[in-house]
C-alpha cells in the first residue's frame, strides 16, 4: 500500500465551505497510507513551498459574487512561482465549492480553479457519482432530489454544495457533505494508482 500525501487548500469566511473542506479531508483519510493536510488559503500562500511535496492537492472555495473567493484568489496567484518551474507538474488536482444558492454560479467558480491546476500542468478528478436527480423516486417530480441525495447539485467538476443561507452546523445538507466525502475518497485512490 503506497503512502500519498494530499493536502487541501480552502477558503471560506462564515465556515460552510470549512465543514466541506473538513468532509473531503476525512473521505481522503479513509483511505489506507494517506496522509492528510487541511489549510486555509491564507495560511497556504505562507506555506506554499511545502506543498511541493504533496502528491494531490485539492483546492476548495466559497462562491462570491459567482466566482472563486479573493482569499482563493490570491492564493492561486501564488502559484505561480510553481507555474515557471513545473513543479507542481503532475500532481494530482481537484476543487469544490459551496454557495447559498442551488447554481449561485458555482460552475464559474470550479471552472477557474480547474483552469488554474490545468496552467500548473495538474491532472484534475472530476466528481464521478451520478447526478442526484436519477436517484430512484427524484426523477420526474418536480421537487427532484432531497438534502440527503448524493450529488444533488448534479455538479461533474467537482463537489458542489448549497447552504441557502442557513447557518453552520445546519447546512450544508448531509447529501452535499457525503458528496464531499465521496469525492475526498476519490481523489486518494487516483492519487494511490498514480504513486504505487
Ligand atoms: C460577497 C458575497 C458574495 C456572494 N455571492 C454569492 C453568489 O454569487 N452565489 C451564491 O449562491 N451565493 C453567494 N454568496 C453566499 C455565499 O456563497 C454563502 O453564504 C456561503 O455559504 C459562504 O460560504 P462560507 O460559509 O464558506 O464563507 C455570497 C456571499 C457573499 C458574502
Amino acid at each position: 500500500m503506497s503512502n500519498i500525501k494530499i493536502a487541501i487548500v480552502y477558503f471560506s469566511k462564515y465556515g460552510h465551505t470549512r465543514l466541506q473542506a473538513e468532509a473531503v479531508r476525512d473521505g481522503a483519510a479513509s483511505f489506507k497510507g494517506s496522509d492528510v493536510l487541511l489549510l486555509d488559503a491564507a495560511e497556504a500562500v505562507r506555506r506554499i513551498d511545502e506543498l511541493d511535496a504533496y502528491d494531490a492537492i485539492v483546492f476548495g472555495s466559497a462562491t462570491y459574487m459567482g466566482n472563486m473567493a479573493a482569499g482563493m484568489k490570491s492564493f492561486l496567484e501564488a502559484t505561480v512561482t510553481k507555474w515557471g518551474s513545473g513543479k507542481w507538474k503532475n500532481k494530482i488536482a481537484g476543487g469544490f465549492t459551496n454557495s447559498s444558492n442551488f447554481s449561485g454560479d458555482k460552475l464559474n467558480t470550479l471552472q477557474g480553479m480547474m483552469i488554474a491546476a490545468m496552467q500548473l500542468g495538474m491532472i484534475w478528478v472530476g466528481v464521478g457519482d451520478i447526478v442526484g436527480s436519477n436517484e430512484p423516486g427524484a426523477e420526474s417530480t418536480v421537487d427532484g432530489p432531497g438534502p440527503d441525495s448524493l450529488n444533488r447539485n448534479s455538479a461533474s467538476i467537482g463537489p458542489m454544495a448549497s447552504s441557502f443561507g442557513v447557518r453552520t452546523p445546519d447546512a450544508p445538507p448531509a447529501g452535499d457533505l457525503k458528496t464531499a466525502w465521496n469525492y475526498g475518497c476519490r481523489i486518494a485512490e487516483i492519487t494511490a494508482r498514480f504513486n504505487p
